[in-house]
C-alpha cells in the first residue's frame, strides 16, 4: 500500500512574528532550522524515496534538509504552495482591519468562493492540492514519498481527505516539521482511495513549535 508523507516546513521568522505568509516568504529560523534536521533523521528511518515540495524558499529549505540525509533529489511542485492570502499578504496577524478580518473569516467559515481579495479561495487550494498528491501514485511500485507543503495547505488536503469541507482545516493544528500519513487503499470494506493513518506527528521534535495564535 502507498504510504504517502505530508510535512510542513520548519518554523519561519514571520511564523515567529504571527505575520501572514501565503505566497510570501520568509527564511527558517534556528529552531525551524533544527526542526528540519529532526525531521530529517525521522525522514531517513522511514525509508523515504521521493522529496516533493512547494517551491517557496521555506520548503525548499526544509526539503534540502531533508534531501540530504535521505540521499534523495528534491521535486519541486507550485502545486504545494501555501494558499494565496491576497492583500493580506506580509500582514500581522494582529494588524487586520473588521473588514480585513471579515475577508479571512470567510476563508474558515464555508463562504462559497470566499477568498481574500487577489487571493485563493479554499476550493482552489483542494483541486491543486489533490492533484499534486495524485502524481505519488505514479511513482514506481514500492516508493515512499515525502511531500513538503504548508498549514494551510496540508490542513485542506487532510480535512477534504476525511470528507470535510476544506475549511476545517483550522481545526487541525499541523506545527512546523510536524509529519502526516496518508495511505492509499483498495478495500472493498473500507473506503477506497487516501485515507488518513496519522496527523501532525511531532514525537520526532525535542521543542515543537507554538502555532501562530498560541505564541
Ligand atoms: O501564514 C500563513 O500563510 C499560514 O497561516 C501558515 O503558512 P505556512 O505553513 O507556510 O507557515
Amino acid at each position: 500500500m502507498l504510504q504517502v508523507y505530508l510535512v510542513r516546513h520548519g518554523e519561519t521568522q514571520w511564523n515567529a512574528e504571527r505575520r501572514i505568509q501565503g505566497q510570501s516568504d520568509s527564511p527558517l529560523t534556528d529552531k525551524g532550522e533544527t526542526q528540519a534536521w529532526q525531521v530529517a533523521e525521522r525522514a531517513k528511518a522511514l525509508g523515504i524515496t521521493h522529496i516533493i515540495a512547494s517551491d517557496l524558499g521555506r520548503t525548499r529549505r526544509t526539503a534540502e534538509i531533508i534531501a540530504d540525509a535521505c540521499g534523495c533529489e528534491i521535486t519541486l511542485e507550485p502545486r504545494l504552495r501555501e494558499l494565496d492570502m491576497g492583500v493580506l499578504e506580509r500582514r500581522h496577524i494582529d494588524s487586520l482591519t473588521e473588514e480585513e478580518e471579515s475577508w479571512r473569516r470567510q476563508l474558515v467559515n464555508g463562504t462559497a468562493d470566499g477568498r481574500i481579495p487577489d487571493g485563493e479561495s479554499m476550493q482552489e487550494l483542494s483541486e491543486r492540492m489533490h492533484a499534486a498528491l495524485a502524481t505519488c501514485l505514479d511513482l514506481p511500485e514500492g516508493s515512499r514519498p515525502m511531500l513538503i507543503s504548508h498549514g494551510m495547505a496540508l490542513g485542506c488536503l487532510v480535512s477534504t481527505i476525511l470528507g470535510l469541507p476544506a475549511y476545517a482545516e483550522r481545526r487541525l493544528r499541523l506545527r512546523n516539521c510536524s509529519i502526516s500519513r496518508i495511505d492509499y487503499q483498495h478495500s472493498p470494506w473500507l473506503a477506497s482511495g487516501w485515507v488518513v493513518e496519522t496527523a501532525g506527528d511531532v514525537s520526532h521534535l525535542d521543542a515543537p513549535a507554538l502555532d501562530e495564535l498560541q505564541r
